[in-house]
């Protein structure tokens, strides 16, 4: 009993301590919990925080989640060395608080290391590829038109945030899990998806996990049997239930009726498919070029909540800023008309005409950069950069929020909300912009995301005006794991 007693003080009293020893500064960590009380909250994202902790630590400074230790950086120059030349010594993500600590069937493209992750990756992408994008980009137009709709029969002022919501929603249920008959504004699961996003990180679960960090699994596993005896389910449970729905219904119908092919991300994953048996997982897997079951279904789930929430945050975000700069506005409409004039039906190749829309689209994306949690990586081979030593197991996390606005990068305007930046000539660094990460990591359906974001605003613009209202300004940020504006109130004049 002793012994125990002895052994556990020894362990606390070196608890949180990794980040002084080196002589990293950062904010004074509590036994147990570390800092997780100042980055759990809804209402103060932890991005935000992070950002804040910048302004007083510096460039490179630790926290602790619990008790595992993070070290933030704002360097562009050190990020750039980390996430994109130095992609062998830091290839995988950091792992969060509350994951599990080995790969295994069930572990998704965000959280795959080595080259279990390299599958993943390589599989994931023949949804992106120009000929995919092709095939769906008429289901996005579609779904482009019927949300424009549903905003034209909402007279007055409307929160565009939870149309774009029921927007991006429905071409990811489209196009990635194949519910073609899924009607926008009628869709069941978009209540399920917003809850997933609006769950605090401050939970029994993460506080458990901080005291004992070495039972993480064992803590998981009670946490997911209890949720199953809940009598409401959670949103995960409900999600993961109608993507196996979906695949399981899939495989049938490909089994009555032959490969039809019918565009959609599951037909190209189940061509891929293999029995799980066959695959092994974790670091060490060998890069067999096949999709399990679970996998599918996995990557079915991060396409859909990726998908969903990110695009919708970043079109509320730019709407936001068009209400406020009606000169931004104007330009782009003149683009689009100028487009429209030009292009009678909207092709892929056709939407890289729209230079400033793209612009305005990166300058919202720069403002609120809002998945930089994503954007993490664990130092796998130790190594030196510029003066400061990473070693083995060091979780780097990126404070996109202050590099995005960094004078020395972005010039004396950084502050400002101005497109013609991304126009002029600059000899600006390749990892300066990070809202979708950078490097062989880099945000998986990017391209995606930009298409349906220039479908929204091409159909958007093109029949209205964004106005600003008495509510539309200061927008509210909120978030867990990605940072949302709360809502975003204008006001639509019909051209
Ligand atoms: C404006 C919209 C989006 C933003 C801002 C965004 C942002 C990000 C960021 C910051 C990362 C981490 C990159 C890194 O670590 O370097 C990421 C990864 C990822 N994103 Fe996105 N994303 C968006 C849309 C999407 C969409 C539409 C999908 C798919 C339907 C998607 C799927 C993924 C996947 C699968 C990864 C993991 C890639 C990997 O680990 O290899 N994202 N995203």
């Amino acid at each position: 009993m002793y012994s125990i007693f002895f052994l556990y003080s020894r362990y606390y009293s070196n608890v949180n301590k990794k980040w002084s020893r080196r002589g990293v500064p950062g904010p004074t960590p509590e036994l147990f919990l570390g800092n997780l009380r100042s980055t759990w909250d809804y209402d103060k994202p932890r991005s935000i925080v992070i950002r804040d902790w910048s302004k007083k630590y510096g460039k490179i400074y630790g926290f602790y989640e619990g008790q595992v230790p993070h070290l933030v950086i704002s360097d562009y120059d050190m990020l750039n060395e980390i996430i994109v030349k130095k992609f062998d010594h830091f290839y995988a993500r950091a792992r969060f608080l509350m994951q599990e600590r080995k790969d295994g069937p069930n572990t998704r493209i965000t959280e795959a290391r080595g080259p279990h992750w390299k599958r993943l990756r390589t599989l994931g992408s023949m949804a992106f590829t120009q000929k995919s994008l092709k095939n769906i980009i008429t289901t996005v137009e579609h779904s482009a038109s019927t949300v424009v709709d549903g905003m034209a029969e909402q007279a007055g002022e409307v929160n565009v945030l939870r149309f774009y919501q029921e927007y991006t929603l429905d071409v990811i249920c489209k196009v990635a899990l194949g519910m073609h008959d899924i009607k926008m504004f009628e869709n069941e699961y978009l209540n399920t998806c917003i809850e997933i996003f609006s769950r605090p990180l401050r939970n029994p679960a993460t506080v458990i996990a901080s005291i004992i960090p070495f039972a993480v699994d064992e803590i998981r596993a009670c946490f997911m049997l209890l949720f199953k005896l809940l009598p409401r389910p959670s949103p995960f449970f409900v999600l993961m239930k109608m993507l196996k729905a979906n695949v399981e219904q899939r495989r049938k119908e490909r089994e009555t009726n032959g490969n039809e092919a019918t565009g959609d991300f599951i037909d190209l994953f189940l061509d891929a498919e293999v029995d799980a048996s066959e695959v092994q997982f974790g670091e060490n897997s060998d890069t067999a070029k096949k999709l399990s079951s679970d996998e599918i279904v996995g990557q079915c789930f991060i396409f859909l909540l990726a998908g969903f929430d990110t695009t919708s945050n970043s079109l509320a975000y730019t709407t936001h800023f068009l209400a406020n700069y009606p000169e931004v506005q104007k330009k782009l409409v003149e683009e689009i008309n100028d487009f429209l004039l030009k292009n009678e039906t909207l092709e892929l190749d056709k939407l890289n005409d729209l230079k400033y829309m793209e612009a305005v689209i990166k300058e919202s994306l720069r403002h609120y950069p809002l998945a930089s949690l994503a954007v993490t990586r664990e130092c796998s081979k130790a190594c030196e950069i510029n003066g400061f030593k990473f070693e083995v197991g060091d979780n780097i996390a990126t404070d996109t929020w202050s590099m995005h606005m960094d004078e020395k990068v972005w010039g004396e305007d950084a502050k400002e909300f101005r497109p013609e930046r991304w126009l002029e000539d600059s000899s600006r660094p390749r990892a300066a912009f990070q809202s979708f990460g950078e490097g062989p990591r880099i945000c998986l359906g990017m391209r995606l995301a930009y298409m349906e974001e220039k479908m929204a605003l091409i159909k958007l613009l093109s029949r209205f005006s964004i106005e600003k209202t008495p509510q539309t300004n200061p927008v509210k940020l909120v978030g867990s794991h990605t940072v949302s504006p709360e809502k975003v109130m204008v006001k639509l004049v019909q051209r």
